[in-house]
């Protein structure tokens, strides 16, 4: 592996309806060999406009350089449904080593307060929390959005790969607990502890992971040998990587791959990365497609929920007491 492929939507997103099923088929071709292989992949040709995407990196520079007493009432440590800001040192995406150079902002589905399922106790059902700036809001839900529609997409595209019906996955995907991610890198600093990353060695928890960054790079990618390939920064378009719970489903047919980001360019870093977890009632199990006859599924099944939680548990200290 020595770059990652590039998959352009643009022929799907644009394509007139006679030619939209050929051009859905040929981008499944391309991710069924991307999620098989790297389990990384570029997206370009996605549609989402220049000037929203700028108006988010904008806003979340604004937003990590308020001070401190400002960002704190908005910590995660205060929502049992993965909402909030993450300081400097919070979290430990690799359990076995020093904490992240990194500091961070999740914003979950958007709920008003009254939200029956709010109200019924549904598992990472909850408000988002938000800073002062009312366009940090406006801005944001536009870009959960569109993202949420990139993901959907390629969604129908992987259902094709796999052998099951288009729309598969979209009851799976239209309350999903995904979260926009909002990620804020120092530059790695020389006092940094032996084996201190800005984020450490991991694999994301959902489906697909949609991650965009500034131009200043950092994502390295585990080869299968262990050796790390750098991904160069492409703003402006999707680094796409499968998630565990896809992987699960796929019986690991596809593959979720573990990265890790080294801020080592001495600049302030940027990204932006979209969480597409499945709703929480979503039945993570093996797909029929993927079990050869006579094999039992490598997982037991699951829901989107259960399987959430027990991640999120193991990377956050504060989590180990509350119930979602
Ligand atoms: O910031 C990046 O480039 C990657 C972040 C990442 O892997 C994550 O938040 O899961
Ligand atoms: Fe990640």
């Amino acid at each position: 592996m020595e770059r990652l492929p590039v998959i352009d939507l643009s022929p799907l997103v644009t394509a007139a309806p006679q030619a939209r099923n050929a051009a859905l088929k040929a981008v499944a071709d391309a991710i069924g060999a991307a999620a098989r292989g790297p389990g990384f992949f570029y997206v370009t040709g996605h549609g989402i406009p220049d000037d929203l995407i700028e108006a988010v990196f904008g806003r979340s520079a604004d937003f990590f350089a308020l001070p401190r007493e400002d960002k704190a009432p908005l910590s995660i440590e205060k929502s049992p449904h993965n909402r909030g800001y993450v300081g400097l040192l919070g979290e430990k995406l690799d359990t076995a080593k020093p904490a992240d150079l990194k500091e961070a902002f999740n914003i979950g589905l958007d709920l008003a307060p009254d939200d029956p399922r709010i109200e019924r106790g549904e598992p990472f059902r909850g408000v988002n929390v938000w800073p002062q700036d009312p366009a940090f809001r406006e801005t944001m839900l536009a870009y959960y959005e569109a993202a949420w529609n990139v993901g959907r997409l390629l969604h129908r595209a992987i259902a094709i790969d796999l052998g099951m019906p288009e729309d598969f996955f979209e009851d799976k995907l239209d309350q999903p607990m995904a979260v926009l991610r909002l990620l804020h890198y120092p530059p790695h600093p020389a006092g940094a502890e032996e084996g201190q990353l800005g984020a450490g060695e991991h694999t994301d928890y959902g489906n697909i992971t949609l991650l965009m960054t500034d131009d200043v790079g950092g994502l390295e990618v585990r080869r299968r040998d262990g050796t790390w390939l750098k991904a160069p920064p492409m703003p402006g378009n999707f680094v796409c990587n499968i998630g565990d719970c896809l992987m699960r489903w796929t019986n690991d047919v596809y593959v979720s791959t573990p990265h890790r980001v080294l801020n080592s360019g001495g600049r302030e870093r940027y990204s932006v990365a979209f969480f597409l977890d499945p709703n929480p009632d979503a039945d993570v199990a093996c797909l029929p497609t993927c079990l050869e006859a006579g094999s039992t599924a490598k997982y037991p099944p699951v829901t989107g929920a259960d399987y959430l939680k027990q991640r999120l548990d193991a990377t956050y200290d504060f989590r180990k007491k509350v119930t979602t």
